[in-house]
């Protein structure tokens, strides 16, 4: 297992080269956020416009598109259960948020069933939240694409059937081998499971963390670092490395850190390492 640092920011945010446009950093489609979880994928998708997003799109229940467009303006919109835009849009997109507020009722299977049956192999996939949920419980088959998983541990134990207290590295791997996806299980010092079975190790992270929205938003860091970086699994990291780094310091001065705090603190930070 080895230790992330900060190097993983350095390695993976560059300049931006002057001559580009909003499609050089890519396109990311967020779906999530049911009539009780809006605030889920609207943390999300927000995430994914700091992280630095060329287009971002936001798949949800149509009662969230007056917050949504109040927050994050920047974000497009579409109703998640107008199936032919939502299957167009999967494929068009270089990477897929999945799950954040997306529930888990026969509605939210639809939705998840339309996604997956439309993802490329050349796209990048994170399965999050409710998505991760709603496949263990109905034994839904993979979709295509790079897959990332990134479940707590209790949708860890949901997925791989491993009880938290038997998550052992060991246990881990042996599952996380058989999926063929990267999983970035999320706990204090979070640990990603990396296709090649290389498994790294964060080690930062704080209690003020601790607070709903904080996954949703690393969804959509991930979203957004994997969208624009060429490299995507140094992205992964470097977002889980940026998402506690910034939390840290915002914690220093602060008892609780708030999700949407580390968004608004991401493209200083990015900045500082872009150079280096
Ligand atoms: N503002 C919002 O709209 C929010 C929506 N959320 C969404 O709500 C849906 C359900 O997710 P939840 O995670 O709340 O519920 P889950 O039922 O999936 O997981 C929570 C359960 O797991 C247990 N658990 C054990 N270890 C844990 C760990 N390390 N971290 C977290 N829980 C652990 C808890 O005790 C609890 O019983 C997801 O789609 C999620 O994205 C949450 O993110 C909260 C905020
Ligand atoms: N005590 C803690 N120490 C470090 N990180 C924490 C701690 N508590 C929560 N986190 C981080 O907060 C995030 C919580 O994710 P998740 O449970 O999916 O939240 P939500 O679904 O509410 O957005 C993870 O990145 C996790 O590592
Ligand atoms: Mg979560």
């Amino acid at each position: 297992m080895q230790l992330l640092t900060d190097q993983i920011l350095t390695h993976v945010i560059q300049p931006r080269p002057a001559n580009s446009y909003k499609g050089t950093f890519g396109r990311v489609l967020l779906v999530g956020g049911n009539q009780n979880f809006g605030g889920a994928i609207i943390m999300a998708t927000m995430a994914a416009v700091h992280a630095g997003a060329g287009l971002v799109t936001t798949a949800t229940d149509a009662v969230n598109l007056g917050s949504l467009h109040a927050q994050v303006p920047e974000a497009m919109f579409v109703n998640y259960h107008d199936k032919v835009q939502l299957s167009n849009l999967t494929s068009e997109a270089d990477t897929i948020v999945i799950g954040p507020g997306l529930g888990d009722d026969f509605r939210s299977q639809e939705v998840l069933a339309t996604v997956f049956a439309n993802t490329q192999p050349d796209q990048t996939v994170v399965i999050d939240g409710s998505a991760i949920t709603m496949m263990a419980h109905q034994k839904i088959t993979q979709p295509a694409g790079h897959l990332i998983y990134t479940p707590h541990q209790m949708e860890w134990q949901r997925l791989s059937g491993i009880e938290i207290a038997d998550q052992t590295t060991t246990n881990n791997l042996a599952v996380q081998q058989q999926l063929k996806a990267t999983v970035v299980l999320k706990k204090h010092h979070t640990e990603i499971y990396e296709p090649t079975g290389q498994i790294y190790q964060l080690p930062l992270g704080t209690p003020a963390q601790a607070t709903g929205g904080m996954g949703d938003t690393l969804a959509g860091i991930i979203g957004g670092f994997t969208a624009q970086f060429s490299d995507h699994q140094a992205a992964v990291l470097a977002a889980v490395y940026a998402h506690s780094a910034i939390a840290e310091e915002l914690a220093e001065t602060r008892y609780v850190v708030l999700p949407h705090q580390i968004t608004e603190a991401l493209p200083a930070f990015m900045q500082r390492y872009a150079n280096q």
